[in-house]
């Protein structure tokens, strides 16, 4: 079992990215590599929960499963993916837990910047379920942190999410969805934010944040 401490990510800090001075073509080859391995990853965490096979026939896939995961142990980062960039300006952090090109538990959220904000379709299957049917409570709003989050940064300052209120106005469907967020206003280092899910029939969750530039965090713009 791997340890799930990662003492050296505590030393990242607020505002701590990893330059990697990886060219921006070997990172996107390497990224469409990562992603399509999560993609089978993510297919197979669906495969699990509906699955209907015996017993037997679900211990073999396990031994095989594990045989997969020693490979993959072969070579390993000895922490979390964190966040990496180069001198291109390109970053990446496949890790992330709602957008990351190599994490199986990310739905993945592919997310557009507009004129007023964010938004993000996504299609969320058998793995993100709370209620029957429904997407799961937390799961919307690390969906909805993440897209305000990023709504607050703008690609070009780092916040952190200070608040996040979120209102359930009736259940959420599995299925494909539509998320939005667009600030508010600001107040020094504050933006406050409003967000949404939606489904074909209109919102189901609407939230509102407050997004704080730590004191000192990096800024694109100065
Ligand atoms: C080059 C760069 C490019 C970067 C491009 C990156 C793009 C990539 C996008 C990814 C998007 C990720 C989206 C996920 C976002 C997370 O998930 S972040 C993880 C979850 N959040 C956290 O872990 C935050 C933990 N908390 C903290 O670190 C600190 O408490 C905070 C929030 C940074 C604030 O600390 P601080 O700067 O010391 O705050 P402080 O000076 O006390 O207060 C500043 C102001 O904020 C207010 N405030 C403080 N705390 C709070 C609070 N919790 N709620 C409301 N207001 C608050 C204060 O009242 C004060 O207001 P004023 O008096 O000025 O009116």
């Amino acid at each position: 079992m791997m340890s799930r401490r990662f003492p050296e990510a505590a030393a990242v800090g607020v505002g701590g990215f990893v330059r990697d001075d990886t060219p921006t073509e070997q990172v996107d080859r390497r990224e469409a590599v990562v992603a399509s391995l999560a993609g089978t990853v993510r297919d197979l965490v669906d495969a699990t929960i509906r699955t209907t096979l015996g017993d037997a026939e679900l211990h073999r896939i396990r031994d095989d499963l594990a045989a997969v995961v020693d490979r993959l142990r072969a070579g390993q980062l000895p922490g979390p993916a964190g966040i990496r960039y180069n001198s291109e300006r390109r970053s990446w952090n496949w890790g992330n837990a709602v957008m990351g090109a190599a994490n199986a538990l990310a739905p993945p959220l592919d997310v557009v910047h507009d004129a007023s904000g964010c938004h993000a379709d996504v299609d969320l299957g058998a793995a993100y379920e709370g209620p029957p049917g429904l997407v799961h409570g937390g799961v919307s709003a690390m969906l909805l942190d993440h897209i305000m989050g990023e709504t607050a940064s703008a690609m070009r300052r780092t916040t952190f999410t200070g608040t996040l209120t979120t209102r359930y106005r009736r259940g959420t469907p599995l299925g494909p969805l539509r998320l939005e967020a667009s600030i508010v206003r600001e107040e020094g280092r504050k933006v406050f934010v409003a967000g949404s899910i939606a489904d074909a029939d209109g919102v189901t969750v609407e939230a509102e944040g407050v997004f704080i530039q730590p004191a000192g965090a990096p800024a694109a713009d100065g």
